[in-house]
């Protein structure tokens, strides 16, 4: 039984097929002898690439298809962006793993500026993230952000035919590619607080798998399994999709836990920020609390208009 393949359903991205690579070379390091086969597909967010993320669905499009083939047994495995995983996961399903994180921040790419400050009045950025948008016009309000999609070859392109003076971009996504040199400054999170969970590789199987679920143990991470749950769980609080601009990042000091967190509108205007610390073991509760901390503190009413609940 144990040579039965382990199948990993991925997208065929460039950055998705590395994660499913790297998850493959994991558990064929921890487990000699195990086959891994990747099983690469397309999904509808590869599909629909000239509407604003945000517009036409968000995250969900891009683990559809992966999880129906899990469910109907043609595939075992998938590996995501955490950055990328919806907060609800289907009837059986579940993230199993978290592998450790790449570089969480966000990376200032352009080829005339060396970072944020050296932009000049009215530049134009490029990204279809409302988080990056937001803070970024908070900072400075006389730049125009542009929409940006596609994956990161695609983005990049798009930045040397001169459509954009900067774009901004995971720094995890261009080192796991080998394209760092493309990074002109890492952005620091008092800057651009990173997406939850951003930076770490996650991975969903059944739930009622448990030969897979056991060879995939040795692949999990606890630390940042620590920090992204924790992060999660101030975003499930706020019900948070790609739709708003929610920033969160977890540091691990000790044995302390210490979130930061943020809700703004997307043109910058206001941004409701908050922190947390308390012990590791709470790390999710913290985070659920730091939620009601943000909602309290004026973030309800801007999740409220943006949701069009009020
Ligand atoms: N939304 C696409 C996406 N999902 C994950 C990453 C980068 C890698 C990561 O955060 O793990 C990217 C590209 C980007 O934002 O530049």
């Amino acid at each position: 039984m144990t040579s039965q393949p382990i199948r990993i359903a991925t997208r065929k991205s460039p950055l998705a097929m590395w994660q499913a690579e790297f998850v493959k070379a994991e558990l064929e390091q921890a487990h000699p002898g195990i086959v891994v086969e990747l099983v690469p597909m397309v999904t509808k967010g590869d599909i629909i690439l000239d509407t604003p993320l945000a517009k036409v669905g968000g995250k969900g499009l891009f683990v559809k298809e992966l999880e129906v083939a899990m469910l109907e047994g043609r595939a075992d495995i998938a590996v995501h962006s955490m950055k990328d995983v919806p907060v609800e996961f289907p009837e059986g399903l579940g993230l199993v793993t978290i592998c450790e994180r790449e570089d969480p921040r966000d990376a200032f790419v352009s080829n005339k500026y060396n970072s944020i400050d050296e932009l000049p009045q009215g530049a134009i950025v490029g990204t279809s993230s409302l988080r990056r948008q937001c803070q970024l016009r908070a900072q400075r309000p006389d730049l125009i952000v542009n929409d940006l999609r596609g994956n990161v070859n695609t983005r990049l392109r798009k930045l040397d035919d001169g459509e954009y003076d900067a774009i901004i971009l995971a720094c995890a996504g261009l080192k796991r590619l080998k394209m760092e040199d493309r990074i002109r400054s890492e952005i620091a999170p008092e800057t651009s607080l990173p997406a939850v969970g951003q930076g770490a590789v996650g991975i969903e199987c059944r739930l009622d798998d448990t030969r897979v679920r056991q060879l995939l143990d040795a692949l999990n991470h606890q630390p940042t399994a620590t920090r992204v749950l924790c992060e999660r769980a101030m975003n499930n609080r706020l019900q948070g999709g790609c739709q708003v601009p929610i920033g969160s990042y977890a540091l691990l000091e000790g044995d302390e836990i210490w979130l930061r967190a943020l809700v703004g509108e997307p043109d910058g205007s206001k941004i409701v920020r908050a922190e947390i610390r308390g012990p590791i073991a709470q790390a999710e509760q913290l985070g659920t609390t730091l939620a009601d901390q943000l909602l309290a503190d004026g973030a309800k009413e801007i999740l409220d208009r943006l949701y069009g609940n009020a």
